[in-house]
C-alpha cells in the first residue's frame, strides 16, 4: 500500500507521538496523561504524519515564530521541529515530501523564512537551509578563573588584581535576588522579549515553553529537577537579567566539588550579565560551571581573570535558516554602511530564487527583483547563512560556495552584511 502523507487528526495524536518518540529513540510507549499534556502544543493544521496501512511512520510539524533580524526587527518565520521517521521507513523520501509541503504552505502564508535546529549537519542543506548561528558551551574551572574569593560582598572587586586584562564594567548599584519559579514565569517572558528586540538571531518563545522551563508544565516522561532562579534588577528596579541553574551535588574526601549547570542566563545590560556570572561563581561549594549553549562571542571568558579557565566543550551550528521571501528579509535588517549589491539566488524548489538588487545603508534598504548583471551568485541556503551576519561572503567565495562576478563585490558584501556582535539564539525548539 502506498504511504499516505497528510496532516493528522486529533484521534491520531497518540499514534503520531509514538512514531515521533520512536524516531528519536525515546520511549515508544506514551501514557494517556502525557498525550493529553502534549496535545495542546500541536497545531494540527501544521502537524504532518506519514501513514503506512493506517499506522504512523513519519512525523513533521511547524509552528509560527518570530526571528530577530540584524538591527532588532522581527520577521515572520515558520519553525520546523519534530522531524522523525521510524527506522523501517527511512530513505524513502518521507522527509523530502513533508518538508516540501510545509515550505510551500509557509511561502503562501507569507512567512519570510523557515528555521530549524538540525539534529545532524548533513540533513537540511538540500532543502535550502544554511547554518546561520553558532554556539559555544564552556566549562569554567572557578579556582583557575582568577577571581577574588570575597567578591560576593557588595563593593568587592570580582577579579584578583594583576590577572590579565580585566573587564571594567561599572557597577551601577543593582542587585541579584533568588526568586521562585512563579516570579520567573512573570518576569522572564518580558525580559526575553526585551532582549530579542535587540539581539539578532533570537526567536520568540511561547508561553507554553516558559511553563515547561519553569516546571509549571511537566511531562511525566521527563525527569524534572527544580532549579534555582535569580533575577538581576538595576538601580531603578527594572529586571535586566535572569539566571536559572541546577547543581550536581558531589563531595570528595570531605571537600565540595559541585557543578552548577546553567539552564539559562539572559541579560539586557553588561552590568546584569557580569553580575549574574559573578554571582554564580561566588556560590560556596560550587567549583565548576557548565555554561550551557552561549553565543560564540559571549563575553564570559573575558569576565575572568584567566579566560583559559573557560574551556570550550562544544562548538557547533545552531539555528539553520531557509529564506522564503528575499526582499522582505533584506529590507528587515539594518546595514552599517551605504552600498549596493545584485544577488543572483538559485532555488531549485522555486520558492525564493531570482535576481535581486539591494540598495542599503544605515537609513534603510530596498531590495527588488532586477535584470541587472549579478555581483554575486549563490544557492539560496548560502543567503540563509549570510543573512544574520555571521559568515563572511569573502570566505564563502574562497570555498567556492559563492561566485563573485565583479571584483570587490565580496568585500562590499562583507562590509554590508556583517554585524558587530555575532547572532545568538538561546532557545532550543
Ligand atoms: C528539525 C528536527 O526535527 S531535526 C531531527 C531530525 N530527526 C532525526 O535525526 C531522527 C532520526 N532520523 C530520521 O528520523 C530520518 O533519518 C530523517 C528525518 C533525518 C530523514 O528522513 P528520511 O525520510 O529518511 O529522509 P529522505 O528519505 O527524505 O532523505 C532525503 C535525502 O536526505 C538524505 N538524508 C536523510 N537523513 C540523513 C542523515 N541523517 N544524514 C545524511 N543524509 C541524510 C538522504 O540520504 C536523502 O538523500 P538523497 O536525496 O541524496 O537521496
Amino acid at each position: 500500500m502506498a504511504l499516505d502523507i497528510r496532516t493528522i487528526t486529533d484521534a491520531e495524536v497518540p499514534d503520531w507521538l509514538r512514531a515521533c518518540n520512536t524516531g528519536f529513540l525515546l520511549d515508544p510507549v506514551i501514557s494517556e496523561e502525557e498525550v493529553e499534556l502534549r496535545r495542546p502544543g500541536l497545531n494540527l493544521d501544521r502537524t504532518q504524519g506519514a501513514f503506512d496501512d493506517g499506522r504512523c511512520v513519519g512525523c513533521f510539524r511547524s509552528f509560527a515564530q518570530e526571528l530577530t533580524a540584524v538591527g532588532g526587527a522581527p520577521v515572520p518565520a515558520t519553525a520546523v521541529t519534530n522531524v522523525s521517521i521510524v527506522p523501517t521507513h527511512r530513505r524513502r523520501g518521507l522527509l523530502t515530501e513533508m518538508m516540501g509541503r510545509d515550505l510551500r504552505a509557509a511561502k503562501e502564508r507569507g512567512d519570510a523564512v523557515a528555521t530549524l535546529l538540525a539534529a545532524e549537519y548533513p540533513i537540511y542543506g538540500r532543502y535550502g537551509f544554511g547554518p546561520a548561528t553558532w554556539t559555544t558551551r564552556w566549562t569554567v574551572d572557578i579556582a583557575r578563573a582568577g577571581l577574588n574569593a570575597g567578591y560576593a560582598r557588595p563593593g568587592d572587586a570580582p577579579l584578583v588584581s594583576g590577572k590579565g586584562r580585566a573587564a571594567r564594567i561599572a557597577d551601577p548599584g543593582g542587585r541579584v535576588d533568588l526568586v521562585d519559579a512563579a516570579e520567573m514565569l512573570v518576569e522572564g517572558p518580558a525580559l526575553h522579549d526585551r532582549l530579542r528586540a535587540e539581539r539578532h538571531g533570537m526567536v520568540s518563545r511561547s508561553e507554553r515553553v516558559w511553563r515547561l522551563e519553569t516546571g509549571d508544565l511537566r511531562y511525566p516522561s521527563t525527569k524534572w529537577t527544580e532549579p534555582f532562579h535569580a533575577l538581576y534588577r538595576g538601580p531603578d528596579g527594572t529586571v535586566e537579567g535572569l539566571l536559572t541553574y541546577t547543581i550536581d551535588q558531589h563531595w570528595a574526601a570531605k571537600m565540595p566539588e559541585n557543578t552548577a549547570r546553567v539552564r539559562s542566563l539572559l541579560a539586557t545590560t553588561p552590568a546584569a550579565e557580569s553580575a549574574l556570572w559573578y554571582f554564580l561563581f561566588s556560590v560556596d561549594w560550587v567549583v565548576r560551571v557548565d555554561t550551557w549553549y552561549r553565543a560564540p562571542d559571549d563575553v564570559l571568558p573575558l569576565l575572568l581573570g584567566d579566560p583559559r579557565a573557560a574551556v570550550p566543550q562544544a562548538q557547533a551550528d545552531w539555528v539553520w535558516i531557509r529564506p522564503l521571501d528575499v526582499p522582505h528579509l533584506m529590507r528587515a535588517r539594518t546595514y552599517p554602511v551605504e552600498g549596493s549589491l545584485v544577488l543572483d539566488l538559485r532555488d531549485t524548489a522555486g520558492l525564493a530564487g531570482g535576481r535581486f538588487a539591494l540598495e542599503a545603508g544605515p537609513d534603510g534598504a530596498s531590495c527588488v527583483p532586477t535584470s541587472r548583471d549579478a555581483d554575486l551568485s549563490m544557492d539560496i541556503g548560502e543567503l540563509g547563512t549570510l543573512w544574520l551576519g555571521d559568515e563572511s561572503p569573502t570566505r564563502l567565495v574562497s570555498l567556492g560556495r559563492v561566485e563573485e562576478h565583479r571584483s570587490g563585490a565580496a568585500a562590499r558584501a562583507d562590509a554590508l552584511l556583517r554585524a558587530g556582535r555575532r547572532p545568538w539564539c538561546p532557545d532550543s525548539f
